[in-house]
């Protein structure tokens, strides 16, 4: 090799290195997440664990190019050089050295990138079958607890590995045990406000009531405590296109599956179903996961649409203001007919006010579900 081959060699490694920080700018942002949830980021995580070092340690050798191409110039330049003139010596040796080298690594990359991007897609899939038991309780251990407000929290759970799913199909529910103040045992439903796209976690949000026996079990649990898990459960599941419009009447922690139907709805892209939701509490204050849900109806204007409705409202407030009524009903969710649902889920004196309020306004008993 002479110095004119070199130094062409070593040119078109520079504009390789150049595209190749180009390329490696723009995958590192955004960073890494530490769960992938979206095909994005799954590809950016398979990325950043393996393609990354590999691709980087390819670097290094064009590095020893653009060495390479100085000592090529100082070579040209100062041929008395003794020092220089051993390295050019050495340099068409290196160059075929490092070209051969470059070509596995390049092979080895390419290889290793469709490897891990299969293996990792292929552990999705089989994830997919879940990580709970219909009959058994399960144990999952609680790796974060976010306290919300006086009486609210969030939970997180951990499930078996990084990339495993919950299963649970959207409208169902899961059962958890615990003891009650007195250590006797209670199991009670509970809808996590994650999906299955959330991977490697679940998560609940629980009002503990003072008397509330359950509520007790979930103020004592700590993190690094496991909670008995079995499911799914309910005799709702909802299909994307099932109707062309759900109204949703929730009260209190009620909130929870209308929250996980609303969000499946809305995250899917091809499903279409209108969603409008009544969502009742006694104080501001006690409206659950209201960020979340305002959240909802600024990103999806056109098919949520949500009315609050508080017992005991602050001052200036727009919302409705008493129980949830007839004309509230009638204003705020689909007309009856047969492509349309109403869901309902609140403490047992609402459920039954709204079951009247539905049955007199029309809407027949294949229109309505009660959690
Ligand atoms: C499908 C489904 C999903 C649910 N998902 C969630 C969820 O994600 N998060 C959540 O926090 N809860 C959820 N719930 C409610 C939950 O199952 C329990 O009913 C709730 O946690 C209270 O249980 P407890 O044993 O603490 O209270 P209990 O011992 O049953 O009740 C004791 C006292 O607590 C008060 N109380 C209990 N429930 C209510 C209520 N709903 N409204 C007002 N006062 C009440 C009453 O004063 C009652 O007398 C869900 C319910 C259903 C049916």
């Amino acid at each position: 090799m002479n110095r004119r081959e070199v130094a062409w060699v070593v040119g078109n490694r520079i504009s390789w290195l150049r595209f190749s920080h180009v390329l490696h700018i723009a995958l590192l942002r955004p960073p890494t997440p530490s769960t992938p949830t979206n095909p994005r980021q799954q590809i950016l995580f398979v990325y950043h664990s393996l393609v990354y070092p590999i691709s980087s340690s390819s670097t290094i050798l064009i590095l020893l190019h653009l060495i390479a191409t100085v000592d090529s110039f100082i070579c040209r330049h100062f041929d008395d050089s003794c020092l220089f003139n051993i390295l050019y010596t050495h340099i068409p040796v290196a160059m075929d050295f490092l070209e051969a080298m470059e070509i596995q690594v390049g092979l080895a990359v390419a290889v290793l990138a469709v490897v891990a991007t299969a293996t990792y897609f292929y552990s999705l899939k089989k994830t997919k079958v879940g990580s709970i038991d219909p009959e058994n309780f399960k144990e999952f251990k609680l790796v974060k607890r976010t306290q919300l407000s006086h009486n609210v929290a969030r939970f997180r759970f951990a499930l078996p590995t990084p990339t495993s799913v919950l299963g649970l199909p959207i409208g169902q529910h899961i059962s958890c045990r615990g003891k009650d103040s007195q250590g006797e045992e209670v199991i009670k439903p509970y809808t996590p406000t994650t999906l299955d796209i959330d991977v490697g976690y679940f998560e609940l949000v629980i009002k503990m009531y003072p008397q509330g026996r359950m509520s007790h079990h979930f103020r004592e649990t700590r993190e690094g405590d496991y909670l008995p898990v079995r499911g799914p459960k309910g005799r709702f599941r909802y299909q994307p296109g099932q109707v062309r419009a759900f109204g949703m009447l929730a009260g209190g922690s009620g909130i929870t599956p209308m929250f996980q139907v609303a969000r499946a709805i809305l995250e899917n892209p091809k499903d279409t179903t209108q969603v409008h939701l009544i969502y009742a509490n006694v104080t501001y204050d006690d409206i659950l996961l209201k960020e979340e849900i305002d959240g909802l109806a600024t990103n999806y204007p056109d098919s949520f649409h949500v009315y609050y409705v508080l017992n005991q409202p602050p001052e200036e407030w727009t919302g409705g203001v008493g129980y949830v009524s007839k004309e509230m009903i009638q204003t705020h969710c689909p007309a009856p007919a047969s492509d349309i649902k109403i869901l309902r889920c609140g403490p047992p004196p609402m459920n039954k006010a709204m079951a009247g309020h539905l049955d007199a306004v029309g809407y027949s008993s294949e229109m309505q579900f009660q959690f």
